[in-house]
């Protein structure tokens, strides 16, 4: 395809996506609904196809030599394509956040005035070779009454357009714009550049990834962009701490699954629990062969680990996401030293404290400038399911109204609606 075909073909997409959304956002309640579960009754019948789809993803990306963690989020088995069935089922149950009203007060000149939940219109998502994300984004499209324009990672292509038949089978079943949720078919990222520069048809472009996607990104776009990046998470272990706690709080955050964002990277240990605190973690992250990289304190702490992997950290590694068996770990002096590293280093996405001290926790809730902040529980609860919102587009790192795992309200916005009875203004 040459740069002016992919320019003509994203076009398209966009005039196709913008028609779309007009008629998505004046959808009724229960056309949305009977879309999604369309959508997981032909997902399910379209079980064999998108095995066989999947498969020519997963023999193409052995050939690559794609492996370990990277290799298995492109994977669609039984039990991933049964997760986002059950979540469209899920969805279809929840309540419509669409024409919601409220907040409506009267005004001493008469009039009324309140908020109406809309959509946001057209969003442009760019996301990682992970097929279930295509369907989780497509899924809380229909149900927030958006249209979407989809580019999901290139080793995912096959799994993606036969997951995207199901979606337009679905939404035409329903009766509503089979254009309302289109996927990029080329993995040539010259259609990235012309997705984030059309505002005439794009509203928001979520991209969901690492810092090269998100640099290019942030030069390249000419609309508003909700930047779901990398995830450099911290767990602090406080002076004051129940150790049984945090050894099974920092074993889970760090080891649970090594890929997602939300995984411990780095681990801030105050000095006064380094002596008793880190020979503890370090048997278990010896014992489940994770590499440890830590400033001179804690290389001492470990230093009679059986079996540990110990490397002396260096700068780089406080702002290192890993997504991998290895950890960075430092000790600090005080709470302020470690609020001020999480700040300095952190990407701001999920950060936690274990402590017993009610007013350290209170103070790292309100000083550490994260989506998330927590307190003694696991960084990777930072999920738009644990956190109750049926399904998550990914977990936002900006600061806008949708910060932290990004639900149906994130793909929402309010406006403002005035009731009157012919009032006038003096
Ligand atoms: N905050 C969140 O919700 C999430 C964040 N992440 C983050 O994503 C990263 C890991 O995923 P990974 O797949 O490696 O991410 P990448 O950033 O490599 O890829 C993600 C998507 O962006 C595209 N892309 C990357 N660079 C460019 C570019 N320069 N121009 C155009 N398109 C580009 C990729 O396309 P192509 O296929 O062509 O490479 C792919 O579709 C980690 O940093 C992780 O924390 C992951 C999931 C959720
Ligand atoms: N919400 C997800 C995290 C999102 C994420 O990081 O995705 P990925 O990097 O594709 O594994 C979870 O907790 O599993």
């Amino acid at each position: 395809m040459t740069t002016s075909d992919i320019v003509a073909t994203l076009d398209a997409l966009g005039a196709a996506a913008r028609g779309a959304a007009a008629r998505m956002a004046a959808s009724p309640r229960a056309k949305r609904d009977a879309a999604l579960r369309a959508l997981a009754a032909r997902l399910r019948e379209a079980g064999p196809e998108l095995e066989t789809a999947n498969a020519q993803d997963l023999r193409a990306a052995a050939d690559k030599g794609l492996a370990g963690p990277l290799f298995d989020r492109l994977r669609l088995d039984a039990h991933a394509l049964d997760t986002v069935i059950q979540g469209c089922l899920q969805l279809a149950e929840m309540p419509d956040p669409i024409g919601e009203i409220t907040g409506v007060t009267q005004r001493p000149s008469g009039i009324r005035v309140g908020r109406m939940r809309v959509p946001l219109g057209v969003f442009g998502m760019i996301y990682e070779s992970r097929p279930n994300v295509t369907i989780e984004a497509a899924s809380l499209a229909i149900k927030s009454g958006n249209a979407c324009i989809l580019r999901g990672g290139s080793e995912a292509i096959r799994s993606n357009v036969a997951l995207w038949r199901c979606v337009q089978r679905a939404l035409a079943d329903a009766g509503l714009p089979e254009t309302a949720v289109q996927l990029v078919e080329t993995t040539d990222r010259a259609a990235v550049g012309r997705l984030v520069a059309m505002p005439e048809f794009v509203d928001v472009i979520i991209p969901r990834g690492g810092k090269g996607l998100i640099e290019r990104v942030a030069r390249e776009a000419r609309v508003p962009v909700i930047k779901h990046l990398d995830g450099n998470c911290h767990t602090y272990v406080d002076e004051r701490v129940d150790l049984e706690l945090a050894v099974r709080v920092v074993d889970n955050a760090k080891t649970q699954k090594y890929s997602p964002c939300n995984a411990t990277e780095s681990l801030v240990v105050h000095a006064a629990q380094a002596g008793a605190f880190l020979p503890r973690i370090g048997a278990v992250f010896a014992a489940k062969g994770v590499e440890m990289r830590g400033d001179t304190r804690v290389l001492a702490a470990l230093k009679d680990v059986a079996g540990a992997k110990l490397v002396a950290a260096t700068d780089s590694d406080w702002g290192e996401e890993y997504l991998a068996p290895i950890v960075s770990i430092r000790v600090v002096d005080s709470l302020d030293e470690a609020i001020a590293h999480i700040n300095r280093h952190g990407s701001h996405h999920t950060d936690a404290i274990l402590t017993t001290d009610h007013p350290n926790a209170m103070r790292f809730l309100r000083e550490v400038d994260s989506a998330s902040v927590m307190v003694n529980a696991s960084t990777r609860f930072a999920d738009g399911f644990e956190y109750g919102l049926g399904a998550e587009i990914g977990i936002s790192t900006d600061k806008f109204h949708a910060r932290g795992p990004v639900g149906l309200e994130g793909l929402t916005s309010q406006k403002w609606i005035v009731l009157g009875e012919g009032e006038i203004r003096e």
